[in-house]
């Protein structure tokens, strides 16, 4: 471990204990150089011993910002139960004038993702005017996510605010990035890039015109000196690293109900229930716990020792709009709903039956997040070894055994996915044993939709919409066997049913999910042939990915210089190729399936 990332940690935990009385630790930091960060048992633990207890007081989200910060307190979301904002302004900011708005214009109002990322931004302030109460704390954030996470593979840097020295280098990392987004990533998972890339540029947007309109940050002409890269910065650690909690705030609860959580962020995600080691519990902070006895009799039944939901980024519009997928953060909106009093709410991590032993680490699943979900989002797939601690080595290293898998390909990159031995197929089994195994045929199932009529289209869009099966074009391994989502199957019986057919009244009112042998023959077909292409895609993906392992990052070679891909870089590439392959195993097993006939109806 490097002394400074030493240093930061022990000043967090000093802070922790002195300044938020409660705050309670078992825990240690796992950090090896190149390598995630992570938390491990301090010493050998049994079931229910605490392994952190974290006060209220020291999360960081909009009712513990208020009273002391130099946001406007206007702009702060409101609470469900009072509809005034999280609490009364401050003397400080009442005096703060409202910018003057067109009568029909609402009042501008910033939600919990909003308003943390303007507060991390501010911090950055070159002139130190926005020094935070939590800064020891945000001293223990990652520095930066270039270029490491996704979303900055489509967000170029600001090139007039880089020095000189720099730009030249800068730009060309940015370009071999981008070039990987283009050619690594499958239709799906770029969609889901994409789709985190609109949730920054709408906030993006709404904070520019906060910092260019709001005083005090207009007459410091703030929306000049905090660069878009510290936005980006700031709301990419809001993103991965909140947790969802019930705080009372309006909907959309994804949206709002969350937080930043010292130390509990610092816990990696595994999705295998071997190692998901803590029960998390929420319970009132002790002062709140006293008032609220006074204060209602109802105070146990209302949400005590609940257990919560984990670090939560706010839902994707794919994930909104497509219940039908692997439950994608819907633990935190049901929880959300439930809530002890705002701002009072300690979290406590017990731990699991069975114990830990010391330097053993603790693990999270961060929600139900396919293998895209998880890249898109926080980015970082998870490999079926081991432990999900194997996969993060490859991830930032690169020199583990994905190395190997990738040489271990044909000259054209491909596996053959005919032809398995006993490797492969051990392989095979992890890959379909995965919990949130899945596939998402959305790119192929849009160009199908591009072929209809439009008219045709929106009809069948809006029946398919009734019952609850827009957008789920997912294939999943769990329960096994493979098999294509219900959602799936109906997306492609309706593409087949012949326009304004008199069935779609029936189908929009759940009554008849089955068409005709016809129909189903014709959608068991285009299942099949999606299936191969997804196989032939992946191959061709994975080819491409290896022919950039050994290809330089700043194009040397006419020189003479070759340079090999960085370790990083190495380590993305395989993750990537890791993708490809959980892509073509899944894909075959179901092709497999609809080969020996098997009957979805
Ligand atoms: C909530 S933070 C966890 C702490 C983080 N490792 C750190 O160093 O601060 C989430 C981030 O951790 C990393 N991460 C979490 N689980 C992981 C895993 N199983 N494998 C690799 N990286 C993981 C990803 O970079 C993700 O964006």
């Amino acid at each position: 471990m490097y002394d400074s990332e030493v240093e930061i940690w022990n000043t967090l935990l000093k802070w922790l204990e002195e300044k938020h009385p409660g705050f309670e630790s078992n825990l240690s930091l796992r950090d090896i150089p190149g390598v995630e960060r992570g938390l491990t048992a301090g010493r050998d633990l049994k079931k229910d011993d605490t392994l952190l207890h974290i006060p209220s007081t020291c999360m960081l989200n909009p009712l513990t910002l208020l009273p002391n910060s130099p946001i406007p307190s206007h702009l702060f979301p409101q609470t469900k139960s009072t509809n005034t904002n999280v609490s009364s302004p401050s003397p400080k900011e009442s005096s703060t004038p409202v910018p003057k708005r067109a009568r029909t214009d609402k009042p501008r109002k910033l939600d919990t993702t909003q308003l943390l990322t303007l507060h991390l931004a501010l911090t950055k302030d070159p002139q130190e005017r926005y020094k935070s109460d939590w800064a020891p704390y945000i001293d223990s954030l990652p520095k930066s996510f270039r270029p490491w996470h996704p979303l900055t593979w489509v967000v170029p840097l600001d090139e007039e605010q880089r020095s000189s020295g720099q730009k030249e280098k800068q730009r060309e990392e940015w370009i071999w990035y981008n070039h990987l987004y283009q050619i690594g990533l499958s239709g799906s998972t770029r969609l889901k890039v994409q789709d985190v890339k609109k949730r920054f540029d709408q906030d993006y947007e709404v904070l520019s015109d906060v910092l260019k309109e709001e005083e005090p940050f207009k007459s410091q002409n703030l929306v000049e000196s905090i660069e878009k890269e510290v936005i980006l910065w700031a709301w990419l650690n809001v993103n991965t690293r909140s947790i969802s909690i019930p705080l009372g705030l309006p909907a959309p609860s994804e949206r709002n109900n969350h937080t930043l959580v010292p130390i509990m962020d610092f816990i990696n995600h595994s999705s295998n229930e071997k190692l998901i080691t803590p029960r998390v519990k929420q319970l009132p902070t002790p002062s709140a716990r006293m008032r609220k006895q006074s204060a209602s009799s109802t105070a146990k039944s209302n949400g005590l020792d609940k257990d919560i939901a984990l670090p939560s980024p706010p839902l994707t519009s794919s994930a909104k709009s497509n219940g039908s997928t692997n439950g994608t953060n819907s633990m935190g909106l049901r929880k959300a709903d439930q809530h002890l009093l705002p701002n009072k709410i300690d979290f406590k991590l017990v731990c699991q039956e069975g114990g830990l032993r010391k330097d053993e680490e603790v693990f999270f699943e961060y929600g139900g997040h396919s293998s895209s979900t998880l890249f898109a989002e926080y980015g970082f797939c998870e490999i079926p070894t081991k432990s999900s601690f194997d996969s993060s080595l490859k991830l930032t290293n690169g020199t583990g055994s994905e190395e190997e898998k990738l040489a271990s390909n044909d000259t054209n990159g491909n596996q053959n996915v005919n032809q398995r031995g006993n490797s492969d197929e051990k392989e095979e089994n992890g890959w379909l044993s995965m919990k949130y195994g899945e596939v998402d045929l959305t790119p192929y199932i849009n160009e199908l939709w591009e072929e209809q009529d439009e008219d045709d289209q929106e009809e069948k869009k809006a029946v398919l919409q009734d019952i609850g099966c827009w957008g789920g074009n997912t294939i999943h391994c769990q329960p096994s066997p493979v098999h294509p989502s219900h959602s799936l199957l109906m997306t492609l019986r309706l593409i087949h049913l012949p326009s304004n057919s008199p069935k779609l009244t029936n189908i929009s009112r759940g009554l008849v999910t089955y068409l005709s042998p016809a129909n189903e023959t014709s959608v068991m077909m285009t299942l099949e042939n999606m299936l191969k292409r997804v196989i032939k895609d992946s191959h061709k993906r994975q080819k491409d990915l290896n022919k950039l392992i050994g290809h330089s990052i700043h194009a040397k070679e006419e020189n003479g210089e070759k340079e090999e891909v960085n370790a990083e870089q190495r380590g993305i590439i395989g993750m990537l190729s890791s993708m490809c392959e959980e892509e073509q195993v899944i894909a075959r097993s179901l092709l497999d399936r609809l080969e020996k006939g098997v009957d979805f109806s």
